[in-house]
């Protein structure tokens, strides 16, 4: 995968764009532990959804809440990113306030997860669970 390649000058088409957005993902999921997480309850959250046959209106609030989060993990390593890219590896009050924001952002966002999980998917089990037993 291009993660060395020494290209500065702006992308010239369509798939240049696109392979580059693709090796930003990549470098999420690979360099990323908390994203890899997030991921697999994701995958988790789905599997659930698929096996309790949520309706549409129920996908929405579940698919917002994986995609907030998403975007909070990505919002997090771009600030991670560029405060490592201007300070270095010094001490720095704003470079400590910047990154954890950051990771603030992230935790409301699972937050937001959570709560939405829990009034998806408890009724949902406790439908299941009346229903089979
Ligand atoms: N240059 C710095 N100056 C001051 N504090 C810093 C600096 N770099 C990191 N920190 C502190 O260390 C914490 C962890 O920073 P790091 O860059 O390792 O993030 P991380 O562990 O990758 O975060 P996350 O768990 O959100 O992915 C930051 O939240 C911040 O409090």
């Amino acid at each position: 995968m291009g993660l060395h390649d020494k290209q500065i000058n702006k992308n010239k088409s369509f798939w240049q764009s696109f392979k580059h957005a693709f090796i930003g993902v990549y470098s999420l999921i690979s360099t990323e532990r908390n994203f890899r997480k997030h991921i697999v309850m994701a995958i988790i959250a789905v599997l659930l959804g698929v096996w309790l046959h949520l309706d549409v209106n129920e996908w929405l609030w579940v698919t917002l809440a994986i995609f907030v989060v998403v975007v909070a993990e990505v919002l997090n390593t771009v600030v991670e990113a560029i405060v490592d890219l201007i300070v270095g590896r010094h001490f720095d009050a704003a470079a400590k306030k910047a990154k954890d924001v950051a990771a603030g952002g992230v935790l409301i966002a699972a937050l937001f997860a959570v709560i939405i999980g829990c009034l998806i998917f408890i009724p949902e089990l406790l439908q299941q669970f009346k229903l089979n037993f």
